[in-house]
């Protein structure tokens, strides 16, 4: 569905962020971005959108090349990619019914959404959204009201209400507390299961991105230089992209990440020694990409 092929980009400055991307993304797979601190997986997340220009490299949604398109078109592709943000970007002083109809600006007319006039459909189509993340009984409160994991529920309905084809996620559970962040990547990755949505989730908890994605891609240096299923990504790689460290102790949160996994999936409880598991979704082949240096 989303395919990225030698897709590079050199900022102004000189900074070499992504080099030769390769990238494919099926329907509904939920795909975690994980890597040091400037390996670029902001800028790779923002490439496909558009927020930043690739310097070379194709980009293609569906039959759709990306990085051509400009204007109306370019608007158009843009709202087949709900984003979803750390700092949740609701604005304040509206209400989360408001937010989160606000996912549907790109659709209708400038007047219409400066007089806050939305059509019908896409009002009763944000209060089932509302409810389907919990918060029917809050869609009249202001955003500043709710706590932080309310608020990013708010940043999902809204992306949703935009009817995209894929989900690009950056920092999702950044500012949350373990639990709720837990909650956030639950219902992130339900709702891609139910909606057979695609999404690639900028992330810097390990654990989090092994207990909910289907699969896991590193970048070190601008470099894809991990790409596989939770379960390979063992010490040794995540020594790979993000250099020397005892990982002995997120070693075993993994295992339990995974144990936790498999019980959400199978709707049971589990307890921390089970061994770590596959899910049935299709998986891409565990690789370390050539030339991957540690
Ligand atoms: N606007 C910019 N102008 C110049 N260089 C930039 C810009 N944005 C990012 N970079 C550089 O590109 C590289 C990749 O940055 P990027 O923000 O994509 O990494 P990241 O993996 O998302 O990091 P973090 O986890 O800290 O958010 C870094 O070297 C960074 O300094």
């Amino acid at each position: 569905m989303l395919t990225l092929s030698g897709v590079c980009k050199r900022y102004p400055t000189g900074d070499r962020a992504l080099t030769d991307i390769e990238l494919s993304l099926p329907r509904g797979q939920v795909m975690a971005l994980i890597g040091p601190s400037g390996a670029g997986k902001s800028t790779l997340i923002r490439c496909v959108n558009r927020l930043v220009e690739p310097t070379s490299g194709s980009i293609r949604l569906d039959d759709t090349e990306l990085t051509r398109l400009t204007g109306r078109k370019l608007r158009q592709a843009r709202r087949a990619m709900g984003m979803i943000f750390q700092e949740y970007a609701l604005v304040d002083r509206l209400s989360v019914m408001e937010n989160v109809l606000s996912g549907r600006l790109g659709y209708v007319g400038f007047w219409r959404s400066f007089m806050r006039r939305y059509p019908e459909d896409a009002v009763v189509e944000a209060f089932r959204l509302l409810e389907r993340v919990g918060l029917a009984h809050a869609l009249d409160k202001r955003a500043d009201a709710l706590s932080g994991g309310q608020r990013q529920r708010v940043g999902i309905a809204r992306a949703l209400l935009q009817s995209p084809r894929l989900l690009l996620i950056d920092e999702p559970t950044a500012s949350l507390d373990p639990k709720t962040s837990r909650q956030i990547m639950r219902l992130i990755r339900e709702l891609c299961a139910e909606r057979e949505l695609g999404a690639i989730i900028n992330i810097h908890d390990v654990a989090l991105a092994r207990q909910f994605a289907d699969r896991i891609v590193g970048l070190r240096g601008g470099k894809i230089v991990f790409d596989g299923t939770p379960a390979a990504l063992s010490t040794d790689i995540l020594t790979t992209i993000y250099g020397e460290e005892d990982w002995s102790t997120d070693a075993n949160d993994d295992q339990q990440a995974d144990a936790q996994r498999k019980a959400d999936d199978t709707g049971q409880a589990s307890g921390p020694t089970e061994p770590s598991v596959a899910t049935d979704a299709p998986r891409p082949a565990p690789r370390l990409a050539a030339g991957a240096s540690r």
